[in-house]
């Protein structure tokens, strides 16, 4: 497993909105070991999703250096970071972002069309429990069953890093343990990089680090060496 897999120096983000200038990401740096389960948590508006978007390459930095397996996403151009995020990284949103017109299956297919080395779509819905579902639409299943198909997708891109943006701020307490238990799988399981930002900070627990940003910068980060099982976390 590769030590600072990520590492961010002094990444400075600002979004400039006519004239004035908000600093969403100051100085801010830390490192992540390939195959860390990393949790960021701190208040809204602290940076938390800038910073998971510049990771993810939707975004770039305006200062200092983000390197995401040897590569400096700074240097990277629009093809390259097109590519980064095609092949890098996989993606779970709060809200699933499913394709509504196409069934679970093909919002899989759909998304690694793209893909090299890709891996198989329903192999992939076998593996987040939704054999039987694969040809249901997203309105079909419940939401943390729609969570299960993002994962899924995530999944089937067969990426470095996966980025998870408060991926159980939409389901009920038991399905978003279930879908942590997933989660953390594909880290201790997959040894897939997976950063999870969310708000709830009972999982600090659960991870093997903990990234605390506050007005965008990391006020301080935690190594847990004996992460809890999520069943064994509440909240
Ligand atoms: N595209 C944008 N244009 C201008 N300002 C932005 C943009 N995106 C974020 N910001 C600002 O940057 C700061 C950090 O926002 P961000 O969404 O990263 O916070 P967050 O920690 O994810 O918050 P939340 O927990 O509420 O989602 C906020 O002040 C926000 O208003």
């Amino acid at each position: 497993m590769k030590k600072d897999f990520i590492k961010a120096l002094d990444v400075d983000k600002t979004y400039k909105v006519g004239e004035i200038e908000i600093e969403a990401l100051k100085k801010m740096s830390f490192s992540i070991d390939e195959g860390e389960l990393v949790v960021i948590v701190g208040p809204s508006g602290a940076g938390k999703t800038t910073l998971l978007n510049l990771l993810g390459g939707m975004d770039t930095l305006t200062r200092g250096s983000l390197i995401v397996d040897d590569k400096d996403l700074r240097d990277l151009n629009s093809r390259k970071l097109t590519l980064y995020r095609r092949t890098d990284v996989g993606f779970v949103f709060q809200f699933y972002n499913l394709m509504p017109n196409l069934t679970a299956l093909e919002n899989i297919e759909l998304a690694i069309e793209v893909t090299k080395d890709a891996l198989d779509a329903k192999e992939m819905l076998h593996k987040v429990g939704l054999k039987d579902r694969m040809h249901n639409f997203p309105s079909q299943l419940s939401g943390g069953e729609q969570q299960r198909v993002s994962i899924a997708r995530a999944l089937a891109k067969n990426p470095k890093l996966v980025l998870c943006d408060e991926p159980t701020g939409a389901l009920d307490y038991v399905t978003g343990k279930s879908i942590l238990g997933l989660l953390s799988d594909v880290a201790r399981v997959d040894h897939k990089t997976v950063v999870i930002v969310t708000h709830n900070s009972a999982l600090k627990d659960m991870a093997d680090k903990v990234i605390y940003v506050k007005n965008g910068t990391v006020e301080h980060m935690v190594k847990n060496d004996r992460p809890l099982d999520i069943s064994e976390i509440e909240w």
